[in-house]
């Protein structure tokens, strides 16, 4: 709360404080705080600070657009409120997120706070203690589905395209399932859209995988993973290792797809299973006899990899770390739920029932660990790393669409950058302190990608591109005026 007011009231200041604090203020400006900022928002709420689109504004969605007093907008986070963080459907009061992500836009990632549009469309929630909250700010209905709903957003894309052009990035945030999958492949042909759920998670993952491999001494083709959660972080993610693992080996996706398996909350995908999985599901179904949970699961198929994109805390138990410790001298261990309380498992869970063999991220963030005398510094893998990068990106080329070769190259990026030193403390991710370098190498290999495949508007092709993302990066300075 302290730090929005300072925002509002002197937003210079405020990224000063952020960018030169980075780590120590991360976890309030974003997870886990923000996620406890949206559950209690309707009794904080002071000031809006991003725009609310409500069910009721249907009609006149351009018309609420131009409300917003800047012009020049870049970057849109977007959310619906139905799946907030591990939270599930906060409503409006998810406002947070876009709120939270887009400091992180500037703070880390460069992109001017003025051309950052914070929006949150409300569609009603089907939260009860909300809805019979008195300090509860949105609609007081259940939420639109179907038609009702497609067409509020679709007037909202098409409003948003008509009010700044085709170049602003639209980032949807925190959509359920259903809506997230289908608003992507939706929009993906006809605006710059980018889901971070699915797509900035399956880079920040890749990444951790990418340079992982210098703790495990074996490539990624040669590891089979295992997945808590086949919803969007879970399925993004798989398909983003398939893809890389296809360019690696050169073999076809589907083949690729063979070593990754998924476990949802009614067991393991498998063909039998099929006909009853979402569309979204249906490319993870192999030839396996039903298994009903993890630990099972991890018998049965032996992964080295373990990634928790469940949205349920605490569900890696002593029993699962210990599975994946007898498989592998270096089980590899992912819990990226969000925020803590929804974390597979805590970093002291992870490193003391694995007997400090683990190599740990998870995706909100967790102190070092001491163990047997040695300590444990575990990574966040969250797409914080990714999304300011490979938005200043998008925003420096003047891209037109997201191509998954770009969420490819922000990955390498982000691998490129581990330390010696980072390594040698069990790291698999460089540290926070140094995000806006990494995010300038993270643009500029995406605006690199998005020049190579024709999608860049912004001609001609700048000769240093890193110095081109570094030079357009936002800082907080006063002007000198004489
Ligand atoms: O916000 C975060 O910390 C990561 C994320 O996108 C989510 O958990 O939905
Ligand atoms: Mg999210």
């Amino acid at each position: 709360m302290a730090l929005t007011e300072l925002q509002e009231r002197n937003e210079r200041l405020f990224y000063k404080l952020l960018i030169d604090n980075v780590e120590e203020l991360l976890p309030i400006v974003y997870t886990p705080t923000v996620g406890e900022a949206c559950q209690k928002f309707g009794s904080i709420f002071r000031r809006p600070q991003g725009l609310f689109i409500s069910l009721k504004d249907k009609g006149k969605i351009l018309d609420v657009l131009k409300n917003w007093p800047e012009r020049n907008i870049q970057v849109i986070v977007v959310t619906d409120g139905e799946r907030i963080l591990g939270l599930g459907d906060l409503g409006c009061q998810g406002m947070g997120i876009p709120v939270g992500k887009l400091a992180l836009y500037s703070a880390l990632g460069g992109v001017r706070p003025s051309a950052c549009l914070p929006v949150t469309i409300d569609v009603g929630t089907n939260n009860e203690k909300l809805l019979n909250d008195e300090f509860y700010i949105g609609l007081r209905q259940k939420r639109a589905t179907g038609q009702e709903y497609s067409e509020l957003l679709n007037e909202f894309m098409s409003a948003v395209k008509q009010n700044y052009g085709e170049k602003v990035l639209i980032q949807f945030e925190d959509f359920a399932n259903h809506n997230a999958f289908e608003l992507l492949a939706k929009y993906s042909d006809t605006h710059l859209v980018f889901n971070d759920d699915i797509q900035g998670t399956a880079s920040v993952v890749l990444a951790g995988l990418v340079s992982a491999q210098k703790l495990t001494n074996s490539p990624l083709a040669e590891h089979t993973f295992l997945f808590l959660g086949a919803g969007e972080a879970g399925t993004g993610i798989a398909e983003l290792i398939a893809l890389y693992m296809s360019k690696q080996m050169n073999a076809s996706v589907e083949e690729s797809r063979k070593k990754i398996w998924l476990v949802d909350s009614k067991g393991l995908i498998v063909n039998s299973r099929k006909d009853s999985l979402q569309d979204f599901k249906k490319p993870w179904a192999h030839e396996h006899e039903p298994v009903k949970d993890l630990l099972g699961a991890i018998k049965a198929i032996k992964p080295t990899v373990l990634i928790g994109s469940s949205g349920v805390g605490r569900s890696f138990t002593k029993e699962v770390i210990e599975a994946m410790s007898s498989i592998n001298e270096r089980p590899l261990i992912m819990a990226l739920s969000n925020p803590t309380t929804q974390s597979e498992c805590t970093a002291e869970e992870a490193y003391t029932w694995s007997k400090g063999r683990a190599i740990f991220a998870s995706g909100s963030p967790f102190d070092p660990v001491e163990y047997e005398g040695k300590v444990f510094v575990s990574t966040q893998a969250n797409n914080a790393y990714i999304f300011p990068g490979f938005g200043l990106g998008l925003v420096i080329s003047g891209a037109i669409r997201v191509h998954d070769d770009m969420l490819l190259a922000a990955a390498e990026a982000l691998a490129g950058q581990v330390s010696k030193e980072n390594y040698e403390k069990g790291m698999i991710y460089p540290s926070f302190s140094s995000i806006r370098k990494i995010s300038a190498q993270i643009a500029a290999n995406v605006a690199t990608k998005a020049y190579e495949l024709g999608l860049a508007g912004r001609l001609p092709r700048p000769k240093d591109i890193v110095k081109c993302a570094e030079s357009s990066m936002y800082s907080p300075t006063y002007r000198l005026y004489r």
